[in-house]
């Protein structure tokens, strides 16, 4: 690794403290000074007491005594001021560092979250913060320290005899040297190391998520395998990081070694011939073992800083993903666009006008697709499953950017709505109804937060879930569990219908609503709907045909094309791809009922 890409680690590194850098800085650099300051002054305690035994003078005694009182009065004062210091500086840096994650993948556009496993983004938020605390807290305090005790000791030992100051230079030159050696090796593994631990996030994440198809198509020992995989990986790289440093260690352990014994040779030569006190080197023996042990700690602190640098770098690939815009993203291209051909002389709430779109470049789903929805009228979408229905909702919700064509709500290009403002507008009751780990009421109310809870009990009365809510023992406070699993399907999709009724917005999106509900419940909340649905302009997908044949519209698509278009009777009677559709589900209906 280069001394260049080094430094761009660690300025990646330290992005996210520089706003409390200062604090930070004084309190590591205060801490350290005092921690090796310490221990310089105990050299000079072992210095005159070596001193007071040889010669039996009385001052060296007391200059012992002050010392070590001073310094346990220096350390109980200042210590703690720079460790709150830097420590406040990491916690607070770290609280802002997670919810800049939280915020960030909030509004991280769809294109890029999905480019993530969810465990890999909880592996982003939980293991990688933790690794770059590590260094924010250890390891950098450990090589600050240790250039301290360093310099420290090379201005004492210039001092008392700079022939050994001489050797302790050259020895820090060398310790920088071979660990600067290791640490191409070290980054490598780091990144995989943090790489594999995503991967097992994920893998955990999945065998925890799919629990019952795993348990139900006996997958334990298969999904358990590829957990084992993941996890023996993750080990693997960490033995392999344990290697390394061990083999470092015990690179700057023989440095160390030999350098103790030549200058322990050396010193009780010189002491021999009367050109040395036995306390000086005392001294000079204490402060090189000191230097030492620090020598050894950085080596360790160096090889766990590269997975600092690799879970940084994470991070901010992570946050380097594009958001959603929030103000208004029109731009004077897209205002010259033509709109579309008016319908009926209105102009339409919703249009689509020749819009292409594709998931990944080069497989467009929808292919210059062109569709209107009038005010208050409700039209449906039908048509062959993958045909791209759901899409056009999400292009409607401006989940994804299409890339080409025009769309319209009430008028008014997409591009000239804030991103807010769009979904403020539009109530959305997707295929499967995600419920938050929250009460029944809560769920409901994130339709709109400041309902009250009449409000609620009628947006849940609408959507006919006020009768099995009150049946709950907690009722409307009853906690749904993760993603609303206390609940049944049916029951979550009522809940996700009365949270978008509590919405009460201009125009409903309603994907599959009913999809899991039963014959009962969907002729009931079928009701419910159409009363909401009423001068609400409503934008309906539909498999089942018999639920939308009193749309006022419908348009089939198929293959991401506007096929046809008109009332059930008209599409009936032209005999196309509705007719066909119509038939195969009413005659497997016929088979069904006469089973
Ligand atoms: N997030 C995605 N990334 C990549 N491809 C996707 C994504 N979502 C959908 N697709 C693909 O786009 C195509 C259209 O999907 P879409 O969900 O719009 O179909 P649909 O008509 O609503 O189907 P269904 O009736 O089965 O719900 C499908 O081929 C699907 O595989």
């Amino acid at each position: 690794m280069s001394f260049k890409q080094a430094l761009l680690d660690y300025k990646q590194l330290m992005k996210f403290i520089r706003p409390r850098r200062r604090l930070y800085y004084t309190g590591l650099i205060g801490d350290s000074l005092v921690n090796s300051g310490l221990s310089i002054l105990i050299a000079f305690v072992i210095k005159d007491l070596l001193n007071f035994a040889v010669s039996g003078q009385l001052e060296d005694l007391y200059a012992a005594i002050t010392i070590v009182i001073g310094s346990v009065v220096g350390l109980c004062i200042l210590s703690p001021i720079f460790s709150y210091l830097y420590l406040r500086s990491i916690r607070l840096t770290l609280a802002d560092m997670r919810m800049q994650l939280y915020k960030h993948i909030g509004k991280i556009t769809f294109c890029a979250a999905e480019k993530y496993h969810s465990g890999d983004l909880l592996s982003r938020m939980t293991s990688d913060v933790q690794v770059v605390e590590k260094t924010y807290h250890e390891h950098l305090r450990s090589i600050v320290s240790q250039i301290t005790m360093v310099a420290g000791s090379i201005i004492v030992l210039c001092v008392v005899d700079w022939r050994f100051a001489l050797v302790l230079v050259v020895l820090a030159l060398l310790t920088i040297g071979i660990n600067a050696r290791f640490s191409p090796r070290m980054r490598a593994i780091g990144d995989k190391l943090q790489a594999q631990m995503g991967i097992l996030t994920e893998r955990v994440g999945d065998l925890i998520g799919g629990l019952q198809i795993t348990k139900l198509f006996g997958l334990r020992d298969q999904i358990g395998k590829l957990c084992e995989e993941a996890s023996e990986e993750v080990s693997e790289s960490g033995l392999k990081q344990g290697h390394q440093s061990g083999v470092l260690e015990a690179c700057n352990f023989a440095v160390q070694f030999f350098s103790m014994g030549g200058i322990l040779a050396i010193g009780l030569y010189l002491v021999s011939r009367q050109q040395l006190e036995l306390g000086t080197l005392g001294l000079i023996l204490y402060l090189q073992i000191g230097i030492s042990s620090t020598f050894l700690q950085v080596g360790a602190a160096i090889t766990l800083m590269q997975n600092s640098f690799a879970g940084a770098a994470r991070i901010h690939q992570l946050l380097d993903q594009p958001a959603e815009p929030e103000g208004d993203r029109a731009t004077a291209g897209l205002e010259a666009e033509p709109v579309c051909q008016e319908t009926s002389g209105n102009v339409p709430a919703l249009e689509l006008c020749n819009v292409t779109f594709g998931y990944e470049p080069g497989r467009p789903v929808l292919r210059c697709l062109s569709m209107s929805v009038t005010e208050g009228k409700v039209t449906a979408v039908v048509g062959p499953s993958g045909g791209g229905k759901s899409t056009i909702m999400k292009l409607l919700l401006s989940f994804y950017e299409r890339e080409s064509g025009v769309i319209h709500i009430q008028g008014k290009a997409l591009e000239h709505y804030r991103i807010k403002e769009l979904r403020e507008l539009i109530a959305y009751v997707p295929q499967e109804a995600f419920l938050f780990h929250d009460s029944i009421a809560g769920n409901i109310r994130l339709g709109r937060p400041d309902a009250s809870d009449e409000e609620v009990e009628n947006a849940a009365r609408m959507a006919q879930a006020h009768a099995f809510i009150t049946e709950l023992p907690d009722g409307y406070a009853t906690m749904v569990g993760e993603r609303g699993s206390t609940l049944s399907g049916g029951q979550r999709q009522r809940i996700a219908i009365a949270r978008a009724l509590l919405k009460n917005a201009p125009i409903l999106l309603l994907d599959e609503a009913t999809s899991a509900l039963d014959a009962e419940s969907e002729h009931e909340v079928q009701l419910a709907l159409q009363e909401l649905m009423r001068g609400r302009t409503t934008l309906i997908i539909a498999h089942r045909l018999s639920t939308i044949e009193q749309a006022d519209c419908i348009c089939v698509v198929a293959d991401g094309s506007l096929v046809e278009q008109g009332t059930h009777e008209e599409l009936l009677e032209k005999g196309g791809v509705y007719s066909k559709l119509h038939d195969l589900q009413y005659n497997a209906e016929q088979v069904l009922v006469s089973v």
